[in-house]
């Protein structure tokens, strides 16, 4: 097993994760804009899984895309060690140029078996290091989803850094809550406020912070493989294999004194991952902006707290542009896009990703949105 960091041969890598909306996306984006110098390959995980994005983008194909600072995003389904084997071949060959590699992870992944990757495959480990695993965590959310996500727990548990977006929405004393049941959950990952995604490089990359006895004191199946293999669509909403579902962190390193307060205070009793769900609406028919808002104002006073994510491309009537809207429970934000194409087929998606969201009603109230159907 290769878990020397200082072969400097190897290429580094640093998994990105956080939980839904917690603002990964906006701080890869910061990395891909800025000049730094450094060419980096983004890997866009998208596993399988319920991927808001990809249901957005519709891509059916990989690509790579190459960004004006020299950085190469790729946005990939399916298998993390192929692509890994991929773009190291290419690189190698000099098709393609990159010192290091950022995997983001989806909101609902536990980092785990990406990061497993790292120590099974002997030819990704000949080629790769894993850096380290950043997590984001939503300064305004992060409380409700740590008390009711085990994979936002995972993704705490499993971090070398994490990264506090946020803070801006939140008091002082919030962020000092969080803060401190952040640190009662993983003491060794030092704490470090972004505001949206502004992180100097040097705090996030080349930290060399994964330490894989810290790995194995979380998660004793973590060198597993029988057990613990290939989960890459275990992030789905219905899986119901036990084995991922088994592991409760955030007790592991309450060693602590003071632990129990922290416990009994911030930690509501478990719910497995199999309520979380996610639908996709369509229409081909525009939406009346007006009835739209008022409805989505509606639906989120009501569901808001069980909405995790949403995201949408809108076709709404009389705009020749495209609406973009997305949101994280009750913030929700919206933005114009490109202008639709002359003959381009108009059309609306909107996806939902939440804890028992009353679909049926959600559609229903979104079709009483939509202009009446041309005739
Ligand atoms: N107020 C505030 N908003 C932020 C900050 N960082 C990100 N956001 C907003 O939070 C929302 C979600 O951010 P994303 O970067 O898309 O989050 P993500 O983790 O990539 O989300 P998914 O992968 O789609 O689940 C966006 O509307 C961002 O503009 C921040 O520091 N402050």
């Amino acid at each position: 097993m290769n878990t020397n960091p200082n072969r400097t041969d190897l290429i580094p890598v640093t998994i990105l994760t956080g939980f839904l909306g917690a603002g990964k996306t906006t701080l890869l984006n910061r990395v891909l804009q800025e000049q730094h110098g450094q060419k980096i390959a983004v890997i866009e995980n998208e596993f399988g899984e319920v991927g808001i994005d990809n249901e957005l983008l519709v891509q059916d194909t990989e690509q790579v895309v190459e960004m004006n600072n020299g950085c190469i995003c790729c946005t990939v389904r399916g298998d993390l060690q192929r692509i890994l084997l991929e773009l190291a071949g290419k690189r190698a060959l000099g098709q393609l140029q990159f010192e290091r590699v950022i995997i983001e992870t989806t909101g609902l992944a536990d980092p785990g078996p990406v990061a497993q990757t790292f120590f099974f495959d002997e030819d990704v480990q000949k080629l790769y290091l894993l850096d380290a695993v950043l997590t984001v965590v939503d300064a305004k959310h992060g409380q409700q989803q740590l008390d009711r996500e085990e994979t936002a727990q995972k993704q705490v548990a499993f971090a070398d850094r994490i990264l506090l977006s946020k803070t801006d929405l939140v008091s002082e004393a919030e962020r000092a809550d969080l803060s401190h049941r952040l640190v009662q959950m993983n003491p060794r990952a030092q704490i470090q406020a972004v505001h949206f995604g502004e992180a100097p490089l040097d705090t996030i990359l080349d930290i060399r912070g994964f330490n894989l006895n810290a790995r194995l004191d979380i998660n004793p199946d973590f060198l597993n493989p029988g057990e613990a293999h290939d989960h890459h669509d275990c992030h789905d909403a219905h899986c119901d294999d036990p084995a991922h579902h088994h592991h409760h962190e955030h007790g592991e390193h309450c060693d602590h004194d003071h632990c129990e307060h922290e416990h009994h205070h911030h930690h509501a009793p478990h719910r497995h991952l199999d309520a979380v769900q996610s639908f996709v609406f369509r229409s081909e028919r525009a939406f009346d902006m007006h009835k739209l808002e008022e409805t989505l104002s509606k639906l989120l006073e009501a569901y808001g707290n069980d909405l995790y994510r949403y995201k949408g491309l809108l076709y709404i009537a009389k705009e020749p542009r495209q609406v973009v809207f997305q949101g994280v429970h009750m913030m929700m934000g919206s933005n114009f896009g490109r202008r639709w194409n002359d003959g381009e087929k108009k059309s609306n998606l909107l996806v939902f990703i939440g804890r028992q969201l009353p679909r049926e009603l959600i559609e229903q109230e979104l079709e009483r949105c939509l202009m009446a159907p041309k005739r």
